[in-house]
């Protein structure tokens, strides 16, 4: 397809407002686009690549701003053309601004030819813009920028006005027509006559609309159905909506229930054997038969900042396998540090190793989306979790329990709110955020914001409630007071309305000790009566009515936010206030 074409009828789309005539119109584009329909049903959503592909073309404005102006003449300047850019505010009316052609240059050659726009077109092909666009990204090293302005500068060179319009907004990542992901998946099933659900499930297992494009032009529905995951593509995170346990336990009859980690979430995809592989990664060749990538939620490959990780897959995976998981800072002891510290490893590019003794980190597993050449991703989510398990656990340790498998996320199913306050509360207390609960039958849906998996609400208000009374822990913990019995207040008196033993650190254990002993009043067993003179502010998921505390409510899942030392008991909340809040 001629470039001037696809400006051409970007320009139609463009000034095209209702979503049902982009989608034909986008039809009618990738039903002419013939051998190009790849590069077309990537350019028209303003992709050079795939969306799986990190490669970047690594070209600043300041760069495409020159190139622009050397094709617009001597008299213009990159300088100018930012000028106008400030008027205009937009790139691609700015260099539709221009009348290009004609001047000379290496770049001008190495695109094969200098000059020969004019207003009805150039004789640029889509396939001659993809290419000079591949090696554009391609250059590297020193004297890379010049060259990527010279192959820019050969482009603009040959555009008219409309062409060169789409070109750099294309080469800025700024198309903005109109076309969302959704509209080209429709526009791919109307174009080749085949199911939008299919192209649907085709596009989320390879998250390349050019190829799924091509096979449902040339092989139809069955060629669509034979796309899969590919081990070392990326596939898009499934994510998570915000939710309460009353909600999960309502709509399923039993929750998936699993630690929330607090880092950052990675897609490990792992190979035994790359070396008959072909594949750019592969030739790439640092790595020996195996070959491990890690991606970030967004399809970012973080392999290299992420040594750990790779050298885990090494250790621990035997089958070719993708997981799913978050990958966690921890400090010398193996405790999880706050997210803040992942951050300082994840995007490293430079000193991973010095970075790495500053902060560890380790990856944790919660599901699989492919193991030994199978996809998974139909499959419900007890059944990936099993695969998981399988995948982690080194086939001569066969017999080794769950909980020993390193690397695998817990998951427990239960349709017990008691037993997931005790599992919210076991994962606080191991420094995790919270908890996550997922629809145990659940597929994995890449890409989706749906119900079948939910974090934990965070708390909608807090309360401030008198510390009544506390027990002494166990174990480690055997010199801190902890569970913290709350009450409010009901005229003179005090009401219990529940227990807070979760948000609390060792070090925040020992210092509430400290402040408690000094009112202890009676002690019986582990149990012990507190004077009131110390208020806590707590969160909380929901007020239930409840026999269990003598005010006849409950919190559920009270979270220990902080001390209020400005407060005294007479300044506590009222049992009144607790009934008001109570949920219907
Ligand atoms: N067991 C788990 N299952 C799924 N996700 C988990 C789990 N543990 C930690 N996570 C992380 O929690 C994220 C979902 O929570 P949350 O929605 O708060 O993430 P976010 O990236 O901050 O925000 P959002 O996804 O809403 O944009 C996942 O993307 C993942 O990184």
């Amino acid at each position: 397809m001629e470039f001037a074409t696809f400006a051409d009828r970007a320009g139609e789309i463009e000034a095209e407002a209702a979503d049902l005539e982009i989608v034909d119109h986008v039809t009618d584009l990738l039903a002419d686009a013939d051998e190009d329909v790849e590069i077309v049903a990537r350019f028209v959503q303003g992709r050079v690549f795939p969306a799986w592909d990190s490669t970047t073309l690594d070209i600043g404005p300041a760069a495409c701003y020159e190139a622009i102006a050397r094709a617009a003449g001597t008299n213009v300047t990159a300088g100018d053309v930012e000028e106008r850019l400030a008027e205009i505010g937009e790139i691609g009316e700015v260099a539709a601004s221009y009348e290009f052609g004609g001047q000379q240059g290496l770049g001008a050659f190495a695109t094969g030819g200098g000059g020969g726009a004019d207003a009805g077109g150039s004789d640029l092909t889509v396939r001659e813009v993809h290419e000079t666009l591949e090696d554009l990204a391609a250059a590297e090293g020193s004297g890379s920028q010049d060259r990527k302005v010279d192959l820019l500068f050969g482009l603009f060179n040959r555009c008219s006005s409309d062409e060169a319009r789409y070109l750099a907004r294309l080469v800025l990542s700024e198309m903005r027509i109109g076309v969302g992901e959704g509209t080209v998946r429709d526009a791919i099933a109307g174009a080749f006559a085949v199911p939008d659900d299919r192209v649907e499930r085709a596009l989320q297992v390879s998250n390349d609309y050019g190829r799924v494009a091509r096979i449902a032009r040339d092989e139809g529905l069955d060629g669509l159905d034979a796309v899969d995951l590919e081990v070392g593509r990326p596939v898009q995170a499934m994510l998570a909506q915000a939710g309460t346990v009353t909600d999960a336990l309502s709509e399923w009859e039993e929750a998936a229930v699993e630690w929330k980690y607090d880092g950052a979430r990675i897609q490990l995809h792992y190979d035994p054997d790359e070396s008959g592989d072909s594949s750019d990664a592969a030739s790439a060749g640092q790595r020996s038969a195996s070959e491990t990538r890690v991606f970030s939620r967004n399809m970012e490959e973080v392999t290299d900042a992420l040594p750990e990780v790779v050298e885990f897959a090494e250790e621990t995976l035997e089958e070719p396998a993708i997981l799913d998981g978050e990958v966690v800072a921890i400090d010398d002891d193996g405790e999880p540090l706050a997210f803040q510290e992942v951050l300082k490893r994840f995007r490293r590019k430079h000193d991973v190793e010095k970075a790495r003794e500053d902060v560890a980190v380790r990856p944790v597993f919660f599901d699989c989306l492919h193991a030994d050449g199978e996809d998974l991703l139909e499959e419900p989510l007890t059944s990936r979790h099993d695969r998981l398990e399988g995948v982690l656990t080194p086939s001569e340790e066969s017999e080794v329990r769950p909980a020993d498998v390193d690397g695998l996320s817990l998951l427990w199913i239960t349709d017990d709110p008691d037993e997931i306050e005790s599992i919210d509360a076991d994962a606080l207390a191991a420094g995790h955020e919270g908890i996550m609960l997922k629809a145990p039958d659940s597929t994995y849906s890449p890409g989706r914001r749906g119900k079948n998996w939910r974090k934990r609400k965070p708390d909608v208000e807090t309360l401030d409630c008198v510390v009544t009374g506390a027990e002494w822990g166990e174990g480690r913990r055997a010199t801190f007071l902890g569970t913290f019995e709350l009450s409010v207040r009901d005229g003179d008196d005090l009401e219990t309305v529940g227990k807070v033993a979760t948000g609390i650190t060792d070090e925040k254990l020992a210092e509430l000790t400290e402040l408690l002993e000094a009112h202890v009043a009676a002690e019986n067993g582990q149990e012990v009566t507190l004077e009131p003179a110390v208020v806590f502010e707590v969160g909380y998921e929901e007020i239930q009515t409840s026999p269990t505390y003598s005010s006849g409510y409950a919190l559920r899942f009270p979270r220990f936010v902080g001390v209020r030392h400005d407060k005294d008991p007479a300044d506590a909340e009222t049992l009144e206030r607790v009934k008001s809040l109570r949920s219907p």
